[in-house]
């Protein structure tokens, strides 16, 4: 079966975009209320539609049409937001996000590029088996570590893990994230892996940049008790991740 793609006049199910309103390159975040302060960063912009946890707008980034869209927590409904999208002649996804540290030197405020995606995600499973790799195409990579780089924040680079487990349970590890430590993962987050499997199997182009809100290992609070996302010292990291990678759409 080949990648669905949707006629200019049909409206996207879930998101309730009309295709024809797209651009080729999308911005996508896990919070809507994100997506709305990207939205006042573009020119021309206006809301296209405000579904469920998919919020999305068009506009334009130093004179390039955009599409921004927010797809909520989790990889399952992330991967309705890619799928649609891609559906809809999306030719390349960012994904500006949070994600947690996992290396002792990944800290609050960093900023992470993801080379790649470890699959412990609950969706992308089912739509290749495993063995094939989530993985970034390069030259967003390479254009996502240069604009992080004027951020003049921390900036790292690697493979992060995306799990579907935020909060653990004390029953059973969902997602071992010391095991992932030492296998030298850089952050851990819960959509990459869905984003960049979805837009392999389209052929089409896909990034994504961390703003980093803690480090669970270092702070040995595995139960994300001390989860606090709405400091400034990550305020400002999301904004440089959000920069790098509007700059890197349209490179
Ligand atoms: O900040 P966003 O883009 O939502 O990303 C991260 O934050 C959420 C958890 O708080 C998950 O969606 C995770 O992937
Ligand atoms: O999934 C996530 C997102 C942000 N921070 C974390 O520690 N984990």
């Amino acid at each position: 079966m080949a990648p669905v793609r949707l006629p200019a006049d049909a409206e996207l199910p879930l998101l309730r975009a009309r295709v024809s309103d797209l651009a080729d390159r999308a911005l996508v975040v896990g919070d809507p209320g994100r997506a709305a302060r990207v939205a006042e960063l573009l020119d021309d912009v206006r809301q296209l539609a405000a579904n469920r946890e998919y919020h999305v707008y068009a506009g334009s980034y130093q004179g390039v049409p955009i599409t921004v869209a927010s797809h909520g927590v989790g990889a399952a409904g992330a991967a309705v937001c890619f799928e649609e999208l891609a559906r809809g002649g999306v030719t390349r996804i960012i994904r500006s996000g949070t994600a947690g540290g996992m290396q002792p030197d990944v800290v609050d405020g960093a900023i992470v590029v993801a080379t790649g995606a470890v699959r412990e995600d609950g969706v992308s499973h089912q739509l290749v088996p495993t063995p094939f790799p989530a993985i970034a195409t390069p030259s967003l990579t390479l254009a996502l570590q240069a604009a992080a780089e004027q951020s003049g924040l921390d900036v790292h680079s690697g493979i992060v893990v995306t799990g579907d487990m935020f909060y653990p349970s004390d029953v059973i590890t969902g997602v071992d994230l010391p095991m992932w430590q030492r296998a030298g993962v850089v952050a851990v987050e819960m959509e990459a892996a869905a984003l960049f499997v979805i837009a392999a199997l389209h052929g089409i182009e896909t990034g994504a940049v961390f703003a980093i809100d803690g480090n669970p290992l270092a702070a040995k609070d595995e139960s994300m008790d001390g989860y606090d996302p709405y400091r400034e010292v990550v305020t400002r990291a999301v904004d440089g991740a959000l920069t790098a990678a509007l700059d890197a759409l349209i490179a």
